[in-house]
């Protein structure tokens, strides 16, 4: 054995991991999932009931745990694509930095230890949605769909809409319609979010091989089918109002927010298509994560105030 390699081995002959703790972070996709957890903590703080701010916290911490997790679990699945695509290459898996056996078991310890905290500090309803979250992303979007079929992203986001029904769950141990309102959002809003970022890396997703929707029935009907979702994910960003559990502050954000989706949606449907640049598809995507942090923002605002004494 060549002696480089034995200067990661320990006494008794296992082999020592290279990886810095920044490249285990990484492995959490921790931007995407910051906005992952704000879903989830909106979703709790517009339960009924004030939940003891310990477990609160713990519950929060548990989701952002399960939501990095499988963010592991899908970087040790996909590291055979993610080596072939420009945005994903440096990765740490398929730079190199942690190895497939590393990132697999940090991804099923990590979930493990979500699942359980969340189950037993808040209840079984929320710790058994978190753990069918993560079956979701990481089996039936990451495994399954992804490479299988191009409506992968539609199906598959089921996963990504269920934060806010943990998060209410951990405060109730129920399911409401509240809750489904906030996932049906986020389930329409993932297309959108989606194709936009697929349309100007489609020659990403055709390298790899991957059936995302503008490879397979082309850039046009991609962005017919980004304005089709637009439209409904505006109305649907109206139904916390007509529900009754968001009052009229939020019905004007959300009208301007969701009146600024199809504007953006607009100037990728009339996008010629020639164009390299792609700034309008660019734009859409960038404003599809302002559109949803500031709405939930909003309904969150909102029911602040109101436990203020601010109105509603
Ligand atoms: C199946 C569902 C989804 C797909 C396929 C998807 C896909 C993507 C992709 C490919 C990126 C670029 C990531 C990168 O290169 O780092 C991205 C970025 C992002 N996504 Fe999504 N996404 C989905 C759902 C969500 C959800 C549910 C959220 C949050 C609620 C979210 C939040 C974000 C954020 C915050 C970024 C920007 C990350 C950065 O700044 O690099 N995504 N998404
Ligand atoms: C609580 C909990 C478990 C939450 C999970 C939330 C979830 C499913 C988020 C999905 C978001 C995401 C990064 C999709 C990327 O698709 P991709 O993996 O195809 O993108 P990539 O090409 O960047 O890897």
């Amino acid at each position: 054995m060549a002696l480089v390699e034995q200067e990661h081995m320990n006494e008794a002959g296992y082999r020592l991991s290279e990886a810095s703790p920044g490249d285990f972070i990484a492995l959490l996709k921790p931007r995407v999932m910051s906005l992952v957890v704000f879903t989830a903590f909106v979703g709790m703080a517009m339960a009924p009931g004030v939940p003891n701010p310990l477990l609160a916290m713990i519950a929060i911490a548990a989701i952002a745990v399960g939501a990095g997790a499988s963010g592991a679990l899908n970087m040790w699945y996909d590291a055979d694509i993610d080596a072939v695509m420009g945005r994903t290459k440096s990765r740490p898996v398929p730079a190199g930095l942690v190895t497939p056996g590393e990132a697999l078991a940090f991804g099923l310890v990590l979930s493990a230890l979500s699942v359980v905290t969340l189950g037993l500090l808040a209840n079984l309803v929320a710790g058994a949605l978190l753990a069918f979250t993560i079956f979701f992303y990481a089996v039936v979007y990451t495994i399954w769909l992804k490479r299988s079929t191009p409506q992968n992203i539609v199906i598959g986001g089921a996963a990504g809409a269920l934060p806010p029904v943990v998060g209410w769950a951990a405060v109730t141990g129920t399911v409401s319609i509240e809750s489904l309102i906030l996932f049906l959002i986020i389930f329409l809003w993932t297309p959108p979010h989606f194709w936009a970022l697929a349309l100007f890396k489609s020659a990403d997703y055709e390298r790899a091989g991957i059936p995302m929707l503008p490879n397979v029935a082309g850039h046009a009907a991609t962005k017919t089918q980004i304005f089709v979702y637009a439209v409904l994910l505006a109305l649907s960003g109206l139904l916390p109002v007509w529900a009754g559990f968001a009052g009229l502050a939020y019905g004007a954000v959300a009208t301007v927010l969701g009146a600024g989706f199809l504007w953006y949606a607009w100037r990728v449907l009339r996008m010629p298509e020639g164009d390299q640049a792609m700034k309008p598809a660019k734009s859409l995507f960038a404003y599809s994560l302002l559109y949803l942090f500031v709405l939930f923002t909003a309904l969150l605002a909102e029911r602040l105030a109101a436990g203020l004494g601010f109105g509603g």
